[in-house]
């Protein structure tokens, strides 16, 4: 029963029983079932200080480039020495191998650019529990990250009335302007795409999504002039922000790579 009805329970579960049956397979729908900010922000804050406790082995991720497609795989195995005890008392480490592949033609046909799968092993002998589509995961723990950062490297970000600056409308913009809307407080979202019918599309999406004081800006300037907190998700090989549109001299710049 408890492989069937409740995933989180076979993800954290060191029950002999359940991790010696099949793994798991969870959809992209049903681990965004198991998300939310008030336990996914923590549970990054934990690992980044994990990494500086020395509890998190995160060797640099394999690239693998397939020119021809404009595509790049990235394979990420990750190990987090757990700091809590699970109920049959053994401590919570957890072991996985997240790979996202990002082809960047998708918008064509629809799809993400980014999409990715998460295996998670049973950190004691290695045997698969769970495979899980990672496309929502990866996004949402992106917008964490930049989140955690905030909250320790920018000393406004307890300041009511933030201004957001967003420079991209696709998958990255849309959950940074959730993670920042539902972790600050944010006065207002601008958003500026170079293609300016995407960034309306994108505040319109938001807007009926219940978000208040979205903008579409057609200027990248416009956008970053009275922005406190800066957000870069594009795919553009060239920057997207000049220095002197940013007319705040305390802002923090969060810029999404491009592989
Ligand atoms: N989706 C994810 O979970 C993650 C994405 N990233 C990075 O974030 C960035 C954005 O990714 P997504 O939002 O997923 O992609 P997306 O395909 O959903 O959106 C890409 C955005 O870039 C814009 N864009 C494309 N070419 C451009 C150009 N030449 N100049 C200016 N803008 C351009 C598009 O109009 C669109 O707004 C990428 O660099 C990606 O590697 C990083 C971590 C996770
Ligand atoms: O860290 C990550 O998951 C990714 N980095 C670039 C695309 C996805």
């Amino acid at each position: 029963t408890v492989i069937k009805g409740n995933p989180a329970a076979i993800i954290s579960s060191k029950n002999i029983a359940v991790t010696q049956a099949p793994p798991l397979f969870l959809s992209d729908d049903q681990v965004l079932g198991l998300l939310d900010w008030e336990t996914l922000v923590p549970a990054i804050e934990s690992v980044i200080a994990g990494v500086d406790r020395g509890q998190v082995i995160q060797p640099a991720r394999l690239v693998m480039r397939i020119p021809d497609k404009d595509a790049v795989v990235l394979s990420m195995p990750g190990y987090v020495k757990g700091t809590n005890t699970s109920q049959d008392g053994s401590p919570d480490d957890s072991l996985a191998v997240k790979i996202v592949t990002s082809f960047t033609r998708n918008k064509d046909i629809g799809l993400p650019s980014i999409l990715a799968t998460v295996l998670l092993y049973n950190p004691d002998n290695g045997k698969l529990k769970v495979v899980m589509e990672g496309t929502e995961i990866t996004k949402w723990r992106t917008a964490a990250a930049s989140v955690v950062a905030t909250k320790h490297i920018f000393p406004r970000s307890k300041e009511s009335g933030l201004i957001v600056a967003i420079m991209g409308s696709g998958a990255q913009a849309s959950i940074h302007a959730k993670a920042f809307d539902a972790n600050f407080n944010v006065k207002q979202i601008n958003i500026w795409n170079h293609r300016y019918p995407g960034a309306q599309d994108l505040v319109n999406k938001l807007s009926s999504e219940g978000l208040k004081s979205v903008k579409a800006f057609e200027h990248g300037q416009d956008a970053v002039k009275e922005a406190d907190i800066i957000v870069t998700a594009t795919y553009s090989s060239v920057p997207v922000v000049k220095y002197e549109w940013i007319v705040k001299r305390d802002v923090i710049l969060m810029l999404l790579e491009q592989e």
